[in-house]
Formats: C-alpha cells, structure tokens, sequence
C-alpha cells in the first residue's frame, strides 16, 4: 500500500492528513495557532509558528497512523495562499512577521497604484490591486526594514508564500520554489507566460534576486532532510489550497466550479485552456498544473465566511462551538428580516471594497442571538451566491452544480440556504477534506501512484445532494435585498 502524507497550512491551523492510494484517510493531525493584529485591519503570522506547527502536526499523523517515513511516497504541500513572508537566505532567519493575505495595511498604496497601472495589471496578472495579493505586502517588507532592500538586491534575501517557507525549511534552503497557483496569486507573475514579469517588478521596486523558482504543481520538489521524520521523503507537489481543493474535487472540465467554506469563501470554476477574463469582479487564476501548459480558473474570494461563526463564538460568546450555530439558527424560522454583512476586512469579490466595515441591519426589539445567527449563516450563502451569479455571467458556460467543501459545508441549514439561492445543486462529497485531497493526488501523479486524472475523477463520492426548494423569484428578491444592505456597508463613501 502506498501512503501519502499531505500538509495543508491554513490560516488558522496547520493540518496534516495521511491518505491511501485508495483515498482513505489514516490519520489527521490539526493544530490552531496564534493570530496577530497589531493595528486595526492588520493580520499578521508568526513564521516560526506556521513551521513549527506544521511540522509538528506531520509528525503526529504519521505517528496516529502507525507508520514511518519510510511508508510514504510522497509528501504534498497545500497552503493558504497570498501570505507574504520575507528570510535571510543564509541564516533562515525572517525579517518580520508573515503579513496575511487578510491584512489591509496596503490600501492606500494599492489606490495610489490603481489609476495608473489597474489594466496593466489586470492583463499580465489576472488580478486586481488589491492588498490582498503579495506584492504590496513584499514592497511593505522591503521599506520598513532598514536596509532591507539593499540586502535584497544582493541576493541575500529570499522571498515566499507560505508553500515556498515550508519547502525552504523541509528542506533546509536546498529548495527555494513555488508553483504556478502560488505565483499567481502575488501580482509579480505573467499567468499567460508562466513566468515572473519583469515590469510588475519595476513597478513596486521589488530585485528579482528575491523571488523563488516556479514549478508545475505536480512535480519533483526534491526530499525532506532525513532528520525531520527519520527518513527523506520525496516532496512531490506544491499547491494554493483553493486550486488543490478544485482538484480534490475532481473540477477538471470547463465549466465544473466548487465552493470552499472555510475561513473565506472561494469559488473557483476550471475554464481550462482559456484565460476567461471577468466583467464583474472576480479574477482570473493559474489552475493547479501538471506540466508545462497552463491551466486557468475563474476565481470568487469572499474574505470572511466561517470566521463569522468564530466571532459570534469568540467575540460575543453567543454560541460554545461552530457547530451550535446550526441548532440556534433552526430554532426561528428565518432572519426576522435581520442582514449580517460581515465585512470585518473589507468587501473582495466582486465588490472590492478595503474600506468597508461589517453591519446588521434590521435590528428590530423582537431580535435575538438565533436571528442574528441565522443571518450570519446566510450572509455565508449570499456572499457565494454573488459569486455564482457572476460567474454565470463572465463564463458563458453551463452551471450544473456546485461542489462544497471546506469547515462550514458541513452545515445543512447553510447548503440548503445556498442551493435555494443559486437554482441549482449542492453537492457535497464523502471527503470534505479536498484541499488535503488535491495535493495528495498531485504528489501522487509525481510519485506513480496515480497516472491520470480520469483514475483520480473516480474516485470522487457524493455524501449528499441539497436541491434548490424556493421559487426563483424569492430567490431573485432575497438577492436584491443583500445587494441593498451590502451597499451600506461605506457609509463613509471612502474609495
Ligand atoms: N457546523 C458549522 N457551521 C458553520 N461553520 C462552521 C461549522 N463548523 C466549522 N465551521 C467554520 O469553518 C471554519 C473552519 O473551516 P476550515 O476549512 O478548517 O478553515 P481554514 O482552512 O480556513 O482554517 C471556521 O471558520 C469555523 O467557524
Ligand atoms: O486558509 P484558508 O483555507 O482560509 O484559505 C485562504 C486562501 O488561500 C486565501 O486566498
């Protein structure tokens, strides 16, 4: 039998999962660790933290499974993307905290940038500027550490997102590489060419001595040092978590879209060969690649989904545990006409607002926690809601369903909601751990273990299907009225 042991860092844990060739899980190691915000609207990590968890995690799986490094095949990476970290090349040593994709410090810059470079941008990159993408987050690095660019221009510094930090350190600085999804989203990559773009560069003053190697999703990222497991594994792929989750779930025609419920919201629908660009705020994106030739996607991201559920849990204590929410939220029969825009880092797709701020409206004396829970489950669905919708439009393809996964798919008041919405079926698969999944089938594909994509699509199962049960017209005005409340969210008409 082969093992493989996939390691998914998220935003707000460290996870590792061993797999089977025949997709069974083994063992699943998980660990929270800290979030930093020093400011208001900034989120940062600790660098040593995300490593040292994430180690730490795919020791224990190995271990929960029973067996030694010696068992598997292969290792995958899959990590939350954007994320911007910084290191001395000689010395491992980082400059600064890891600035998160959620951290907005950036906005003004980004405005600034706009006016001027936006379509530049748009074209090259797929993206938008956004403090979202890595960037402005390098180019923040790069000026408020003295000396730091000089030291970059030498080569003495190694930029990265998350993969390429854990990469770098599995393998003791031997590798200092991402892939294509992860390049794709730093705002610094030509996706159409498959490579660093030399003007982007230029335009946040960013030496291109800092930047790591780009390799194919699916390919041979070299061997863990003997003395982290006992033994090297090969390290066989290297994914942005939402690409890998479009590939767990078996998204490899044009037109298949899945849905990831986790901290945000992504959406992303494969458009293969074809670089869709969007009229309606969504971006486009590297797919998950196996050679050489790219692969592209259609991308939603909602920044805040199922840390909604955490903030009524951490920040007013009305809830115990994420899964509370679905009984408190059962117990009234709708919002009471309550609207919960969870805006607490700004509004990204297709909205793209840094400056908006979370709301509720409709507060009534009739109001209770379950109202506002309600609500909160349902800004979720709406929220992906106006992703599909623009979707449908930019892609001209057929929507058949939509697969979900991530944390908060498995909420059943949530699925029903969101497939009333959309018109069209939920389906969730047996394994909602297709992020994990993903990377493990790419590592896989690099190692043997799996020869096509057709021998992995089969191993796809559903666990349940959610059919739209609401007239299209009540979806349409409960739509309408989302889109009313989502524009009160900048009272202060800041751009
Ligand atoms: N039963 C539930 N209903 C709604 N949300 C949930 C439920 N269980 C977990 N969640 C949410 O799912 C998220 C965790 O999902 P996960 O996929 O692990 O996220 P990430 O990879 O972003 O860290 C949390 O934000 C949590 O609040
Ligand atoms: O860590 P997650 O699962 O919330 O994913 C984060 C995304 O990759 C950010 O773009």
């Amino acid at each position: 039998m082969h093992y493989i042991l996939a390691m998914d860092q998220g935003t707000t844990s460290s996870r590792a999962i061993v797999f089977d060739d025949d997709v069974r899980i083994h063992a699943i190691a998980q660990q929270e660790y800290r979030q930093l915000y020093p400011q208001p609207g900034w989120v940062e990590h600790d660098p040593q933290n995300i490593w040292q968890s994430q180690l730490a995690v795919a020791q224990q799986a190995l271990v929960k499974a029973g067996i030694t490094a010696r068992d598997v095949t292969a290792i995958g990476i899959t990590n939350q993307r954007e994320t911007t970290l910084l290191w001395d090349r000689h010395t491992g040593e980082p400059i600064g905290n890891a600035i998160v994709w959620q951290d907005r410090r950036t906005a003004d810059f980004c405005a600034q940038l706009k006016s001027q470079h936006g379509q530049l941008f748009r074209k090259r990159t797929g993206l938008l500027l956004d403090p979202y993408f890595s960037a402005t987050k390098l180019a923040w690095l790069l000026d408020h550490y003295e000396g730091t660019r000089k030291r970059a221009e030498n080569g003495e510094l190694a930029f990265g997102t998350v993969d390429t930090w854990l990469l770098w350190n599995l393998t003791r600085g031997k590798m200092h590489v991402t892939d294509v999804t992860n390049a794709s989203r730093t705002l610094l990559f030509d996706i159409h060419r498959n490579r660093w773009d030399d003007e982007l560069l230029d335009v946040f003053n960013i030496p291109a001595q800092v930047l790591p190697q780009v390799y194919a999703s699916s390919a041979d990222y070299g061997y863990t040092a003997p003395d982290l497991f006992g033994a090297s594994i090969l390290i066989g792929s290297v994914a942005g978590d939402q690409q890998a989750a479009l590939f767990g779930q078996a998204c490899h025609a044009p037109g298949m879209v899945k849905n990831t419920y986790g901290t945000g919201c992504f959406m992303l629908m494969q458009t293969g060969e074809h670089a869709c660009e969007s009229q309606h705020g969504l971006l486009t994106t590297s797919a998950a690649q196996l050679d050489k030739q790219p692969v592209f996607a259609l991308e939603g991201s909602v920044f805040i989904c199922g840390a909604v559920i955490q903030w009524l849990r951490d920040s007013l204590s009305i809830i115990k545990n994420s899964a509370e929410i679905e009984t408190l939220a059962t117990s009234v029969p709708d919002s009471g006409g309550v609207y919960f825009v969870p805006a607490f880092t700004g509004l990204g797709s297709p909205h793209w607002d840094p400056h908006a701020r979370g709301a509720i409206f409709g507060l009534t004396r009739g109001t209770t926690h379950a109202h506002i829970a309600r609500a909160a489950l349902e800004a979720i669905g709406y929220q992906s809601a106006e992703l599909l919708l623009a979707m449908q439009k930019d892609a001209a393809l057929p929507i058949k369903e939509l697969r979900v996964d991530g944390g908060a798919a498995v909420n059943n008041l949530l699925m029903q909601h969101q497939a009333d919405l959309l018109g069209v079926p939920v389906v969730r698969p047996r394994i909602i751990e297709t992020t994990a999944l993903g990377t493990a089938y790419l590592a896989g594909l690099t190692a043997g273990i799996w020869n096509s994509i057709e021998e992995i699509a089969e191993h796809w199962q559903t666990d349940r299907i959610f059919e739209p049960m609401i007239s299209r017209d009540e979806a349409a005005q409960s739509m309408f009225n989302w889109s009313r409340v989502v524009r009160g969210c900048n009272p202060w008409g800041r751009d």
